[in-house]
């Protein structure tokens, strides 16, 4: 044998080798070029992926992911390095939680790798498990903060069985500068508005006397109209049934900490998790576990949640015209006009390449057309700047409500869908609520 044949046969079998590994490797695998070609795929990733491409043809793995990681094309065209990591465990939510009531919704985790200018690797993992473990870990992290706080930056603030402050004292002046006068008011005079509604305000006592705690995290408001970021955990005395508490007489204790000081890199954890990368809005995991958790409140305590499908119109004529940069211009502007329409307390989220969904807590059919209504005017009357041209958009939206009966997210969202549907049939640029009439139409 010559010193090259010898050469040769070595490389051969050191390639059939990591050809092996990679197959049989307990992750998945999945090599592309840089378009998102699929030039290799191990069996983990193809069960992994095989599901979400309906022909079950998977040639482009940016396709493949294009309904569930819309930002993956923006985040390797914005890579520019030569190589290195794209992405680090983005998480990636495939469906809702209807399908799989008692494991909730299932979560991939991917790592993509900018092997050379030509080459991707991505590699893919099951990480639904971790993520529920984790979800219940954030939340004994924040109720273990909670108790061992400081003395200074709480306030301890007294509820009576329906959430009216029952007594003022020193920590509730010192940490919202509020005075006597808070008292026999609703507990949401801390919230600014528009961040809670009455129902919301209702469902975290009826979570109190659940689990013993209920807690959340978000801005709340001073006397003087300022705002603080605070944590908040609302837990029923230990010996009272608060449904028995006369009026006025304290069933809960409110403990409000102001933690200002900590919301950058509590801001910065949740963005990494449940932010989308190109709009800035909450991305489709952040939107289903909210909406989750809304529709599971709306079982016990029923009332109206509506949802918002909204998608831009002819998209694809605008990236063709103006570039995938002004399309992606175009949906940063979405987003930020969905932002500022809708209530903080709703849930607004990228959930498709050019589709949003809007979650309304306690918001009736009529109310949330509306809303959709003054949203579309606002878009076809503002077109977007980019390189100097203007690029008009318009959107078709579709608003259908859950309301006392158990359709389920899957079902809420189908509804919407039909009526997003029959808004682009209609001629687009248009809102269409949600009909008995449009059952059994065809879901886009
Ligand atoms: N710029 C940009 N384009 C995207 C992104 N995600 C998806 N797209 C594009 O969005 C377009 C969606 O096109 P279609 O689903 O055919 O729909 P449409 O052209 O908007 O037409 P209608 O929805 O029927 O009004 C496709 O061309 C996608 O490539 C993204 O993140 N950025």
């Amino acid at each position: 044998m010559t010193a090259d044949t010898e050469t040769y046969a070595r490389l051969a079998a050191e390639h059939e080798a990591l050809m092996q590994f990679l197959y049989l490797a307990p992750v998945g695998l999945v090599q592309t070029a840089a378009d998102g070609e699929i030039l290799m795929i191990n069996p983990v990733s193809a069960q992994l992926l095989m599901p979400l491409q309906r022909d079950g043809n998977l040639v482009n793995l940016f396709d493949a992911l294009a309904g569930v990681a819309p930002e993956l094309r923006h985040l390797c065209a914005m890579f520019a390095r030569p190589n290195g990591m794209v992405c680090d465990g983005l998480h990636i939510q495939l469906g809702g939680g209807d399908a799989r009531p008692k494991r909730g919704p299932q979560v991939l985790s991917l790592t993509l790798l900018k092997l050379d200018e030509a080459r991707l690797m991505a590699v893919l993992s099951d990480v639904t498990e971790q993520v529920r473990r984790d979800r219940q870990l954030r939340q004994n992290e924040a109720w273990l903060g909670a108790l061992l706080t400081s003395i200074t930056d709480y306030a301890l603030v007294g509820l009576d069985g329906t959430g009216r402050v029952s007594a003022w004292n020193e920590t509730i002046g010192r940490v919202t500068g509020h005075g006597e006068d808070v008292v026999g008011q609703p507990y949401a005079v801390f919230y600014p508005e528009g961040a809670t509604t009455p129902h919301h305000a209702d469902d975290r006592l009826r979570e109190a006397d659940q689990n013993g705690w209920s807690l959340d995290e978000g801005p709340r408001v001073r006397a003087d109209g300022s705002e603080f970021w605070a944590s908040a955990m609302i837990s029923p005395l230990p010996d009272r049934d608060p449904a028995q508490a006369e009026p006025g007489e304290t069933a809960y204790c409110l403990v409000l900490r102001d933690v200002s000081d900590k919301r950058e890199a509590i801001d910065a954890r949740r963005k990494s998790l449940f932010c989308d990368h190109l709009t800035g809005v909450a991305n489709r995991r952040a939107f289903f576990e909210a909406a989750e958790l809304e529709l599971n409140r709306n079982r016990r305590a029923p009332r109206p949640t509506a949802l918002v499908l909204v998608d831009a119109d002819h998209f694809k004529r605008i990236n063709d015209r103006h570039g995938h940069a002004g399309g992606d211009a175009v949906l940063r502007h979405l987003g930020q006009l969905l932002s500022a329409t809708f209530r903080q307390v709703d849930v607004v989220a990228r959930v498709g390449g050019e589709e949003f969904a809007v979650l309304l807590p306690s918001s009736d059919l009529d109310a949330a057309v509306a809303v959709a209504e003054r949203l579309r005017g606002l878009v076809a009357s503002r077109p977007v700047t980019y390189d100097g041209a203007q690029i008009a958009c318009t959107i078709s939206a579709g608003v259908a409500v859950c309301d006392g009966e158990a359709l389920g997210l899957n079902g809420l969202m189908k509804r919407a869908d039909q009526a997003l549907y029959a808004a682009k049939a209609a001629g687009r640029d248009r809102v269409e609520r949600w009909r008995p009439a449009l059952d059994g139409e065809v879901q886009r």
